[in-house]
């Protein structure tokens, strides 16, 4: 077995747990004014907050010189009012909960976690904006998606917790947390809550989110009369009348499967869906990285193929958005070149 970045692994591993324990308990508890609107009127929940300082503490202990890129930024968090102080304490409250829960398998105190690793406001709100690196195309880098779905997360459907590590623009680590996926897609009243944790080189794996039962990843091969897409909930994400033509040229019969977040990447790879397609919907929106990087890895490790809608590979390299990627597809590998024929006769056609 490999012993290639082992340790970063079980970081990460470890820290996204830690971060999906919280994000759980959040959504049992949230109100109504724990829920800010940012600047792009996108929503940001004290879940987001807190777990992005969780996971940032937990990555700067370990790896004090690593660069972060992450989502979230607590500006709005340090003004002076009555109710962003109470956002605040709210936010140490729940990520010291989960800073300091017990160590359990694979956690290393010295990780900045188990009892009495406790943080202040002011190491935490830092903490959350050490992930404001701008990325590029050298060096080792995190990218944290804290709550990936945040509108899935508030209607209680799906939703991920993202952590990946890219050195020189190339994804090496990517884990997955969904505390809302059923473990078995046909039987949504079962088990919840999965894990997924892919290494370049080192194939992917599904386990558990509650515990250490781990089942490698192999996509399924091509079979066009059960073939179907996953795509987002959210038709300002995704362009669904596009899929829907793709889907037509195909000759596919069977429905979208639509679902919020990375959680698409996860039941792609273990077969619940043919292919990811995310086309854009027209309003220049850029993909950022920490949307793509753990997922794109997971598809390449089991067996699949990830490109933007011409066919390019997704360029990490270029900052905290993927550039001049437009759209993205991901599918089994024998499937991929049908797939980019048909998204390109809809392109072209429009
Ligand atoms: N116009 C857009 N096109 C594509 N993705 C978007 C757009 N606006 C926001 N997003 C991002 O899509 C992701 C969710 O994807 P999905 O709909 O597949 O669950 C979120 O990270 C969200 O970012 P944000 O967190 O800033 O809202
Ligand atoms: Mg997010
Ligand atoms: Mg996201
Ligand atoms: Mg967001």
């Amino acid at each position: 077995m490999s012993l290639a970045y082992i340790t970063e692994k079980q970081l990460a591993i470890s820290a996204v747990r830690r971060a999906c324990l919280l994000t759980s308990s959040v959504f049992n508890k949230l109100v109504k004014n724990e829920t800010l609107v940012k600047g792009d009127k996108s929503p940001v929940t004290v879940a987001d907050y807190s777990a992005q300082a969780v996971i940032s503490t937990m990555l700067h202990r370990a790896y004090p010189d690593d660069l972060i890129i992450g989502e979230e930024d607590a500006s709005d968090l340090r003004t002076e009012s009555d109710s962003v102080s109470s956002l605040r304490n709210r936010i140490v409250e729940l990520a010291n909960e989960a800073l300091t829960a017990e160590l359990g398998i694979g956690d290393i105190a010295e990780w900045g976690i188990g009892p009495g690793s406790e943080q202040n406001a002011n190491q935490l709100l830092d903490a959350i904006d050490r992930g404001s690196y701008e990325g590029g195309r050298n060096g080792r880098m995190w990218t944290i998606d804290p709550i990936d779905g945040t509108k899935g997360f508030l209607r209680g459907e799906q939703y991920a917790v993202c952590l990946a590590l890219i050195v020189d623009a190339q994804v090496q680590v990517g884990v997955l947390g969904c505390p809302n996926l059923p473990w078995d897609w046909l039987k949504p009243d079962g088990d919840k809550g999965c894990l997924f944790v892919a290494v370049r080189g080192q194939g992917a794996q599904q386990m558990k989110l509650s515990g250490a039962d781990s089942a490698p990843l192999t996509m399924p091969p091509y079979t066009p009369s059960t073939f179907n897409f996953l795509e987002s909930v959210e038709a300002a994400h995704s362009s669904h009348s596009t899929t829907s033509q793709i889907s037509t040229i195909m000759g596919l019969t069977q429905s979208p499967i639509r679902m919020d977040s990375q959680a698409k990447y996860g039941c792609l790879v273990r077969g619940d869906g043919g292919a990811y397609v995310r086309m854009p919907t027209g309003v220049g929106y850029q993909e950022k990285i920490w949307d793509h990087a753990t997922g794109s890895l997971l598809v390449t490790e089991s067996g699949g193929i990830i490109t933007d809608s011409r066919g390019l590979p997704l360029d990490f390299g270029l900052g905290r958005t993927l550039g001049e990627n437009y759209g993205i597809i991901a599918t089994v590998s024998d499937a991929h070149a049908e797939l980019l024929d048909a998204v390109q006769r809809v392109v072209k056609e429009d």
